[in-house]
């Protein structure tokens, strides 16, 4: 029986290591010392009616990316890789969105929308609302972490790096909305603070022309990471005895 002790980390069954399919190269993951990270699948970003929906961007590749990250969640869960959501948003009065002296308050599409249709005023993004929630369809399950953040980085003034270490975790698996902006900024941060990232290309949606998503995926597979497939990332797990 597994129990943990003062002073001892707790018994856990080492699972083999696999071998995930990825660009530029394989790359050898240690399940106990891997997790997937699911960026802000909101109703903001994912559905129709949501933020991102209103500020005019292509929405249409989102219900792909639900389904794929459904696939690779349920895949990590069973190999018993620890599931991390970003949700990225504001308390309703926005005072963590910051004012003009915050360039957020200028870039921030979601508050210039807002700013520009007063009937919309309050409803993106904000803690508690319909557009903030994560989809029905990507409930977090028992065992599974929710990581609030205020910008487009997970890791900027959140737990999210003190939680990884914590845990042992040395690899992050990135799915989720916006493959060039959440997605790439929290995967750059990933490996400045020397995690190894990977992005299951195909488990992302982004937000603006597919050059921009082109540019994410030149970016990771060049400088920043390994990018690879949910098909390959269930089949390296796979590669696993079941538990
Ligand atoms: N989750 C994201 O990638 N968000 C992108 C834009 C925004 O939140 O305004």
């Amino acid at each position: 029986m597994s129990q943990a002790r003062a002073g001892h980390a707790p018994e856990t069954t080492t699972r083999p290591a696999v071998t995930l399919p990825a660009r530029p190269e394989p790359l050898r993951l240690q399940p106990s010392e891997t997790a997937l990270i699911i960026v802000d699948m909101q109703n903001a970003y994912a559905s129709g009616g949501g933020y991102l929906d209103l500020a005019g961007f292509d929405i249409s590749g989102a219900a792909g990316a639900i389904a794929a990250i459904a696939k690779a969640a349920a895949v990590a869960r069973a190999a018993g890789m620890p599931v991390f959501y970003f949700q990225n948003g504001w308390d309703a009065g926005y005072a963590e969105a910051g004012g003009p002296g915050s360039p957020n308050w200028h870039k921030s599409n979601a508050l210039k929308t807002m700013r520009k249709r007063p009937e919309l005023e309050g409803r993106f993004l904000a803690k508690g609302g319909w557009d903030y929630a994560l989809v029905d369809a990507l409930a977090p399950q028992p065992g599974d972490f929710v990581v609030p953040k205020t910008r487009y980085s997970g890791f900027f003034n959140t737990n999210m790096d003190s939680m990884l270490r914590a845990r042992g975790i040395r690899n992050l698996v990135f799915t989720g909305i916006a493959t060039n902006v959440c997605v790439e900024s929290s995967l750059r941060d990933a490996f400045h603070l020397e995690y190894f990232p990977v992005m299951l290309e195909d488990a992302t949606h982004h937000a603006g022309p597919d050059y921009i998503r082109k540019a994410t995926v030149y970016n990771v597979e060049t400088f920043f990471g390994w990018v690879s497939t949910v098909a390959d990332f269930c089949g390296a797990l796979g590669q696993q005895p079941s538990a």
